[in-house]
């Protein structure tokens, strides 16, 4: 009978496709109503890299030409025709995602109990279908070590593959973010963010590790989807990508995780993901 039911919470488990361990543990229980539901893991996907890649591009021109892009002016040349269409004041993070996305996030208390910090839409309005944060982090492949960084933290994010994303802004996790960040760079070229680890992002869209889960009362309107950052991404723009590899000798492009809204979404209400998606 326990060999049963172990054996039915091991294949159930399995199938899990994102997990925050070990908080998903504790509450699988409370809320099994609100686990997501995919028959396969293509259809998992609710926009097409090709439309990740636009809004991400779009926001990111924006903050180059708002942070002066001074270090990297032969770079900005080639960007230029883009750049024209964009408007001459700088403006600052919140205010780019807002005009040129036409909402802006950030984070504040939960309106759950005990939940902690939660993520809002602060002004605008978010459409269906679109990019509305990213899930920063240091990306480890299946085969690479994580076990000190994710001793009591909720914030190991694990991807479709296996592949985990540690979105800790604390600790060993934002010492080790810090130092791979620093080796990846190309002369005055950063490859990733780490201004996620502060208070003030630069990428305001560097939040999506604090969107608590929903609940009975509060259904997801934000889902998680995988984006392997494509080779053409510009190299002047990958300063805003609030991911970086563990490991140097990583062949596979680099994984970034977005939320995509499940619905329509006004200023004032908190995001909410599912933090449990069961594959078919
Ligand atoms: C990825 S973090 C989210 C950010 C978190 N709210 C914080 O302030 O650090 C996951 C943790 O948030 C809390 N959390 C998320 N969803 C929750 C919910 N619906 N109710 C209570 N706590 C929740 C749990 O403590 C969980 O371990």
């Amino acid at each position: 009978m326990l060999r049963t039911a172990l054996t039915r919470f091991r294949n159930k488990w399995k199938s899990y496709r994102h997990r925050f361990v070990p908080w998903v543990v504790l509450n699988l229980s409370k809320n099994e109503k609100t686990v997501r539901q995919v028959t396969e893991r293509s259809k998992d996907k609710l926009l097409s890299d090709e439309e990740v890649s636009q809004s991400l591009l779009k926001l990111f021109r924006v903050l180059l030409r708002s942070h002066g892009g001074a270090a990297h002016t032969h770079f900005l040349k080639q960007i230029r025709s883009e750049e024209e269409k964009c408007e001459e004041t700088p403006v600052c993070g919140h205010n780019a995602m807002l005009q040129h996305l036409g909402f802006s996030i950030d984070r504040k208390p939960s309106t759950l109990p005990f939940a902690g910090t939660g993520v809002f839409v602060t002004k605008g309005f978010v459409p269906k279908g679109a990019t509305v944060a990213m899930y920063p982090g240091t990306v480890y492949q299946v085969y690479e070590p994580i076990l000190l960084q994710s001793i009591r933290n909720p914030f190991v994010f694990r991807c479709i593959d296996g592949v985990l994303i540690d979105g800790n802004d604390k600790g060993i996790s934002k010492i080790v973010f810090k130092s791979c960040s620093g080796r990846d760079r190309i002369g005055p070229l950063m490859m990733s963010d780490t201004s996620w680890l502060t208070h003030s992002p630069q990428n305001p869209l560097a939040v999506g590790q604090y969107v608590n889960n929903c609940s009975n009362k509060w259904p997801a309107n934000v889902c998680y989807q995988e984006y392997d950052v494509p080779d053409n991404f510009p190299i002047e723009l990958r300063q805003y990508l609030p991911n970086v590899n563990y490991s140097q000798d990583t062949l596979r492009p680099l994984r970034c995780v977005v939320l995509v809204s499940l619905r329509d979404i006004a200023a004032g209400e908190e995001l909410f993901s599912n933090y449990y998606t069961i594959v078919h």
